[in-house]
């Protein structure tokens, strides 16, 4: 269990609900996490892992509660602006522009982000495999070398909170080992971390803390070694 702080966190998400015209996808959710934390979010399919991260982005039509980051209450801002204080998303599915080479894919996280983090060389560094590609189409890489591109590119537009859906999707063992490999120097630079994941082994072996969402509720959080294996796997698939 997180012990009480007089800081703030960096964001808070308190009393979240997401609807889709009446559906509601998440319901009264309540989450925080501070500079320089690994947070993850574990749930299944249709969970609201998504829709959660979405709002917090400001990409949902119709959301209530409050989204707080660094103080200020974020509902109302737009994406862009959300970007700018340094709030970015690793999509699902990665999201990156196929006919662009690689190198423009990246540079667009400089050009919508603050500018004052990672620079191109050293995104070059995390991933050399991807230096080498840098002037293919994005369309041409593996999906393990995309899913850099996409994580590089969040990089670039400097994110004090980096939001990632599901990085591991699709991928080989070996190359989502390599992806969390990278996590702790990313997090060590002071930047908070979300990883959405449906899988749970990995997502929480990396976090500190952790929530478990089950029908668009939190239906358990902690820090991962407070609970055995059957006792969160209970509470995420709700049996
Ligand atoms: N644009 C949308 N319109 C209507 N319903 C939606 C929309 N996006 C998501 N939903 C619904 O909201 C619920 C939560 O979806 P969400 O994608 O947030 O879950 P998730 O936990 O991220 O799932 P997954 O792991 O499959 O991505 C699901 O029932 C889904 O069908």
């Amino acid at each position: 269990m997180k012990l009480p702080s007089a800081v703030a966190p960096l964001l808070s998400v308190e009393g979240l609900s997401v609807y889709y015209d009446q559906f509601r996808a998440v319901h009264d959710v309540t989450i925080s996490v501070d500079a320089g934390e690994i947070v993850s979010i574990i749930g299944a399919n249709g969970a609201g892992k998504s829709s959660l991260l979405k709002a917090i982005i400001g990409q949902v039509d119709r959301c209530d509660g409050k989204i707080m980051f660094g103080g200020t209450k974020i509902n109302d801002k737009a994406t862009s602006a959300i970007i700018r204080d340094g709030i970015v998303l690793v999509p699902e599915g990665r999201r990156l522009f196929p006919s662009l080479t690689v190198e423009e894919n990246l540079l667009l996280g400089w050009k919508v982000g603050r500018r004052n983090g990672y620079t191109l060389d050293e995104v070059y560094e995390l991933f050399p495999l991807v230096k080498g590609k840098r002037r293919q189409q994005a369309r041409q890489l593996s999906g393990g070398q995309q899913q850099m591109v996409a994580l590089g590119r969040a990089l670039l537009a400097d994110p004090r909170i980096l939001l990632c859906d599901e990085i591991s999707l699709g991928l080989a063992p070996t190359v989502i080992s390599d992806l969390y490999a990278l996590l702790p120097a990313i997090r060590d630079r002071g930047i908070g971390i979300v990883l959405v994941e449906q899988d749970i082994s990995r997502s929480l072996a990396a976090a500190a803390r952790f929530y478990c969402l089950l029908e668009g509720r939190v239906s358990l959080s902690g820090s991962p070694g407070e609970f055995d294996r059957e006792t969160i796997t209970r509470y995420y698939f709700g049996s």
